[in-house]
């Protein structure tokens, strides 16, 4: 852990080049911050063969980074060992996938945190799972949330569209270390001082749980209601119709959170409605644009989860059970599960 708390600068590893990894990995190496960046596929010979470009919305190039900061890989036993810091940033569906490469780079760098940034509720609890049962420590696995609005554009080039932050903090049930806690600290200060993403340091696993579902609220729900109405999110807030849909989708995830423990500030769904209701024209979240596209989406882990969680804990699901149906056919097709003709469309 020396590394990760001395003057702020560690090797930090991203795992996964889709828009939050590529984001954080430009951002870092634009600062001049060592990152290792586990990539694969097009991205993967896009990023080793041009570098890593970070662009405007316009287009611009913000900057372009490569060797000697920033360096890429496609498997973790290639990074070097002394990482701090390991952020996870894949979809939810491919994180249970992804745990080999996270326990290939422990073994390296035991005492590395591992911050998933990934959407969903539970991200924590797949790697720390994944972790146990192939027989390695989950201690290093704290809770992270990625708030910024960022996609890949083509392989190679991330785009930044809203530069809103990421939290960190532990979020399991055993107490962080004094060592863990310390390094947390380290990466919140590098990520605001040095890579300029601002990030909220949130100190206890409580704070941290409500956090994630507060978030969850806004994506678990927007993301594939707006896919399955074909419409970006402000004009879903702006039609009173869809609207009274998205307030019952909030409710009921506030609910089922709330009996699993998760403490919901009075007055939650008000707010997360008006955090939409703000949505810049156009507004889309990454499940919406998977979902249209055709590629696998986070349905399952959000709507999916809920309708989960809501049986276990019986709490009622209708809204998210009729999203689930909804979209479950074309999820299917995404996933090469099923294949269907829509006559005549
Ligand atoms: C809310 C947002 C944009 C934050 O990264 C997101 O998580 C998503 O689009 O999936």
């Amino acid at each position: 852990m020396a590394e990760a708390q001395g003057q702020g600068r560690m090797h930090v590893a991203v795992l996964g080049a889709g828009g939050i990894g590529c984001w954080l990995a430009a951002r870092l190496a634009l600062a001049g911050q060592r990152t290792s960046l586990l990539a694969r596929g097009a991205s993967l010979a896009a990023i080793r063969e041009h570098g890593l470009r970070a662009a405007a919305v316009d287009g611009s190039t913000i900057g372009t980074c490569g060797a000697p900061a920033l360096s890429v890989h496609g498997a973790a036993e290639e990074v070097d060992a002394g990482v701090g810091v390991l952020f996870v940033a894949v979809k939810t569906h491919q994180l249970a996938a992804c745990v080999p490469q996270v326990a290939a780079l422990l073994r390296r760098s035991p005492s590395a945190l591992v911050v998933p940034m990934a959407n969903g509720v539970d991200a924590h609890d797949v790697i720390a799972r994944g972790l146990e049962e192939s027989g390695g420590s989950a201690d290093g696995v704290m809770g992270g949330i990625a708030r910024s609005v960022v996609y890949i554009s083509h392989s190679g080039t991330v785009v930044l569209e809203r530069e809103l932050g990421v939290a960190v903090g532990p979020i399991r049930a055993c107490a962080p270390t004094c060592a863990q806690l310390d390094a947390l600290r380290a990466v919140s200060r590098l990520l605001t001082d040095v890579a300029r993403v601002s990030c909220e340091l949130i100190e206890t696993a409580d704070a941290m749980r409500t956090a994630l579902w507060t978030k969850f609220l806004v994506t678990g729900c927007l993301g594939p209601f707006s896919a399955a109405a074909r419409a970006p999110v402000d004009v879903l807030m702006s039609t009173a119709e869809t609207t009274a849909v998205v307030r019952a989708l909030m409710e009921e995830m506030r609910d089922v959170g709330a009996a699993g423990g998760v403490r919901m500030p009075d007055g939650a769904v008000e707010d997360a409605l008006a955090i939409c209701a703000r949505s810049p024209p156009g507004t889309t979240f990454s499940t919406t644009r998977d979902v249209l596209g055709g590629r696998p989406s986070e349905l399952l882990e959000f709507c999916g989860v809920v309708v989960r969680l809501g049986r276990e804990r019986g709490v009622p699901t209708p809204s998210h059970a009729q999203l689930l149906a909804t979209l479950l056919p074309q999820e299917r097709v995404a996933r090469g599960e099923l294949a269907y003709e829509l006559r005549g469309v």
